[in-house]
């Protein structure tokens, strides 16, 4: 066995947790006998004496993610980063790769014009990113694992090729429908790598806990090859339909809810989605649903899309998406609630309502077949109701977001409500600018009488500030942004709103932790044990 072999090699890999585990001082966790068996075949796959396990970073992750339940993440984080330092210029081990984590990232999406690219034995590198095993296929490219040298992260990369897109375009483009020249709809065919921009330009605006998050593409003139690097999600798609293991109503509830909240989002920031159903919501290691693939999203203005022609998956469309004709335009919102019931269906009975091998007659059963469900598995009335409520025909009479967030079986009889719409689709769009300059620490003294002072006020803006003239709340908001022309920066050399009642106390203060404050009157954020720490400092 050569060097580098005997280097990707642990044969101590428990001997090396247990040395690490004792260096941060946490807490050692007891693993089980089948993790470890995982463990050991990856090793044996890595030593090149074993055939490669099936699905073997899954699997390994799932190792992963069951020693994560019974330590301190944060531990295990620094465990991954402790034995990445150590084992600098090897491919990612699988211990490295196990306990990795998708941060949840909230800064805006990077366009990256410049990939250089390194080949070794046993990986390729992309700029920081070592490329792993493939995780998925789309009809596109494929989707690997990639391991961010830089913050020693997981993602997952698509890998599409721009010449072979363009090319399949080329060979299999349908004939532009034949129209009468007054009623034509102007038609602009887009080719994949179109699509993919249209992708990129949705998802690099989107930030939120159900929307898998695209956190930098990778694209050089030069390259063949175009690499968007999502978030990595660790358990894949929810289901794989038809299953005779469909999920029970209980974890169905969970599922549903989080589908929901990150479809009012997508709605709210004007985007339909168009092709929601099981295999494009992946789910997280901590059980968290984020809807992916928006391969043939569109944005909207006003209040809906107003759509013509088919996207999606056929037995995911709703009625109205099938009916031929130039003229005939469809509510986009409509469709995504009509595809969400059928995936609600499928969650709990494992299969979706319509089927049929053949797509014409598919269309038909969609068109004016009812709804069956079928005797097991059983499902309760009230969710019957809500499916039933999803899957209209008539999208007039279709239930809309707002009434599906109330319904009984969503809410628990109103036990526990779903989030407003202005709790779970709060607009934050931030620059990298804004990112680097927006926090800063302060003194101690000076944020308590600032907190103290709001309390007073019961407002949290800058009770110090100079009352200036009122500003409709939406012009606010927008010159709160460094970008927007009215926005004015302090003067040079002051703090834009630091109180004048404290300048006296700035000098040689110790810096509180926990206190963050924008001094542009945006943002403030005070950790839990800020109010312990002001009444000690009273006394
Ligand atoms: N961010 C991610 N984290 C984990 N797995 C992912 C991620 N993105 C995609 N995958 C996996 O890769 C597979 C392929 O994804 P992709 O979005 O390319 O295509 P698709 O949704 O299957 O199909 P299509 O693009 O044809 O609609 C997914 O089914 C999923 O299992």
């Amino acid at each position: 066995m050569d060097d580098s072999s005997e280097r990707r090699r642990h044969p101590k890999l428990g001997e090396m947790m247990k040395n690490t585990f004792a260096r941060y001082s946490l807490t050692i966790p007891t693993i089980p006998e089948n993790v470890i068996s995982q463990l050991r075949q990856w090793n044996e796959w890595m030593m090149g004496d074993g055939e490669q396990p099936p699905r073997a970073t899954r699997a390994l992750l799932s190792a992963a993610s069951m020693v994560r339940q019974q330590s301190d993440t944060t531990g295990v984080r620094r465990l991954v980063r402790a034995q990445a330092i150590h084992d600098d210029d090897a491919a990612p081990t699988s211990s490295q790769l196990a306990a990795t984590m998708s941060p949840n990232l909230t800064r805006p999406t990077r366009y990256v014009k410049s990939v250089s690219q390194q080949r070794s034995v046993s990986y390729i590198q992309l700029n920081q990113y070592k490329l792993m095993e493939e995780i998925g296929q789309g009809s596109y490219g494929i989707v690997k694992l990639a391991y961010n040298e830089q913050d020693k992260n997981l993602y997952a990369m698509k890998v599409l090729d721009k010449i072979k897109l363009l090319k399949n375009f080329a060979c299999f483009r349908q004939p532009p429908p034949r129209r009468n020249k007054e009623n034509a709809a102007p038609s602009i065919m887009k080719n994949p790598l179109q699509l993919v921009q249209r992708e990129i330009a949705i998802l690099k605006n989107l930030s939120h806990s159900n929307v898998v998050k695209l956190v930098e593409v990778l694209d050089d003139p030069n390259d063949n090859y175009l690499y968007m690097v999502f978030e990595f999600v660790e358990r894949g798609s929810i289901l794989d339909v038809p299953t005779d293991r469909p999920l029970d109503e209980n974890t169905a509830w969970g599922y549903f809810r989080d589908t929901l909240c990150g479809l009012e989002y997508l709605h709210f920031q004007k985007i339909v989605h168009r092709d929601i159903k099981p295999s494009n919501l992946l789910l997280s290691d901590a059980g968290q649903v984020k809807i992916a693939d928006f391969g043939v999203s569109c944005e909207f203005e006003g209040i809906d899309a107003f759509l013509s022609g088919t996207a999606g998956t056929p037995a995911f469309m709703a009625p109205e998406a099938l009916i031929e004709g130039t003229n005939h335009f469809y509510s986009g919102r409509a469709q995504d609630i009509w595809s969400l019931g059928i995936t609600l269906y499928a969650f709990v009975i494992g299969a979706v309502p319509f089927v049929d091998n053949y797509i014409i007659a598919l269309h038909k059963k969609i068109k004016h077949d009812s709804i069956v469900f079928p005797e097991t598995p059983k499902i309760s009335d009230s969710l019957q109701n809500l499916i039933l409520g999803m899957l209209k025909k008539d999208p007039g009479h279709r239930l809309m977001l707002t009434e599906i967030k109330v319904h009984d079986w969503v809410t628990r009889c109103g036990t526990v409500p779903m989030p407003s719409e202005q709790e779970n689709c709060h607009l934050v769009t931030v620059t990298e600018e804004e990112i680097e300059n927006c926090v800063r620490v302060i003194p101690r003294l000076d944020t308590l009488i600032l907190v103290k002072a709001m309390g007073h006020r019961r407002r949290f803006g800058n009770p110090f500030r100079k009352p200036t003239p009122t500003v409709p709340i939406r012009d606010r908001r927008k010159s709160s942004s460094v970008k927007d022309p009215t926005y004015l920066p302090p003067p040079v050399g002051q703090s834009a709103s630091i109180p004048r009642i404290a300048d006296d106390l700035l000098s040689d203060r110790p810096e509180v932790e926990g206190v963050q404050m924008d001094f542009s009157g945006l943002t403030l954020r005070a950790d839990v044990d800020i109010l312990p720490k002001a009444e000690s400092a009273r006394q």
